[in-house]
């Protein structure tokens, strides 16, 4: 699989019909693989077999006409070669226990949510690991608008496994003339800079959304990125991954864009906004986790924790604000 992924390499399995499974099987296709989209939703399958649409996540996008969708999982992994699980991050666990002797051992499973899960702390590789002990797991992550992928605009991406190999392979399965994908093995850094980016878009969106100027929201992403390489030092992630499309990459997309739904859930909260019904923003599930898993480890991370007491409701923006800009000066590093 080294010929930049355009080959046909058999049937993947997309799980999940939300903005991003729908934006990735259409990739699937473009890359010139037989695809098959799997949505709990009838609604949402029904639209994308019949009127090639999914109108629900990705409105005013038309989809690929040859995108085959189903409500039957087992469909849809029936002859699949790589699978890609697409759900929200807290849903993960959920998916993956119902893959339980479905997956054909040795099918490399691709996790493309961007999250840590609550309650226990754990990585999503970690939850697959010990829910599926004979499934390759690999990660793709970095700087993509589901919009964007799905309209087929030029987009890079990282995708990691911990065997090098592997995760060169994946890459060049998954890639497209539009869609291109770097590889690692650092899949702890590619989870953890993917999850995190995620609570610094929604500061990042509440400082803009409270009107604290452009100088605070860049020095907002800036030492909000150092947060984000201690914790994931702590972790074990390598910085060169941190610098990178699932680290960097993404904050620069989403810290600036009210295309991130995370930024814009930000932009709500500092705007004193209700938060009810709003669309998925993964960093307010990540936040609290990603807090304590800071606080146990003995890291400095007062953006993450603002914002996980913002959305606790424990400060107002003008208190997490006086208490970020009051801290005991110290040295940039
Ligand atoms: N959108 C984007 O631009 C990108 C998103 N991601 C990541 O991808 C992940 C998914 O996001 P995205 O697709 O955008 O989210 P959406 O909110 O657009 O869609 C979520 C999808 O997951 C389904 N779902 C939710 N809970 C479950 C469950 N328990 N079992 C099965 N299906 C479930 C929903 O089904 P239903 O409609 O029935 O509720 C829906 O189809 C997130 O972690 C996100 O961070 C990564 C890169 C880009
Ligand atoms: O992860 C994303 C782009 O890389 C999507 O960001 P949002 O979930 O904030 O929309």
């Amino acid at each position: 699989m080294t010929n930049g992924g355009m080959n046909a390499e058999g049937r993947i399995a997309v799980l999940g019909g939300g903005a991003w499974g729908t934006a990735l099987a259409v990739t699937m296709l473009r890359a010139g693989h037989d695809c098959r989209l799997w949505a709990r939703d009838a609604d949402t399958v029904a639209a994308v077999n019949e009127t090639h649409e999914n109108p629900r996540y990705l409105p005013g996008i038309g989809l690929d006409k040859r995108l085959a969708a189903t409500a039957d999982i087992g469909m849809a992994l029936d002859g699949a070669h790589c699978v890609l699980a697409v759900v929200p991050a807290q849903a993960m666990r959920g998916l993956l226990e119902d893959l339980a002797g479905r997956i054909r051992a040795g099918t490399p499973l691709v996790l493309c949510a961007k999250g840590i899960e609550r309650g226990t702390g754990k990585l999503l590789s970690e939850i697959a690991v010990e829910l599926l002990p004979h499934t390759p797991v690999a990660a793709l992550s970095g700087p993509s608008f589901a919009t964007d992928v799905a309209r087929g605009l030029p987009t890079a991406v990282t995708v990691a496994a911990h065997d090098e190999v592997r995760a060169s392979d994946l890459a060049a399965l998954l890639s497209s003339p539009t869609f291109r994908c770097y590889s690692t093995s650092d899949l702890i850094g590619v989870e953890v800079g993917g999850a995190l980016k995620n609570v610094l878009a929604i500061a990042a969106g509440a400082t803009a959304g409270a009107g604290l100027g452009a100088s605070a929201q860049a020095a907002m992403v800036t030492r909000g990125f150092v947060e984000l390489r201690r914790v994931g030092a702590a972790f074990g992630a390598e910085p060169e991954t941190l610098m990178g499309l699932s680290g960097l990459g993404d904050l620069i997309l989403t810290c600036g864009s009210s295309q991130s739904r995370n930024f814009s859930y930000g932009v709500a909260l500092g705007r004193g906004e209700s938060l009810e019904g709003r669309p998925l923003a993964e960093g307010a599930s990540t936040a609290g986790i990603a807090a304590s898993i800071a606080r146990e480890k003995g890291l400095q991370a007062p953006i993450i924790e603002a914002v996980d007491r913002l959305l606790r409701g424990e400060v107002t923006i003008a208190q997490a604000v006086a208490a970020l800009m009051g801290r005991p000066l110290k040295s940039e590093r």
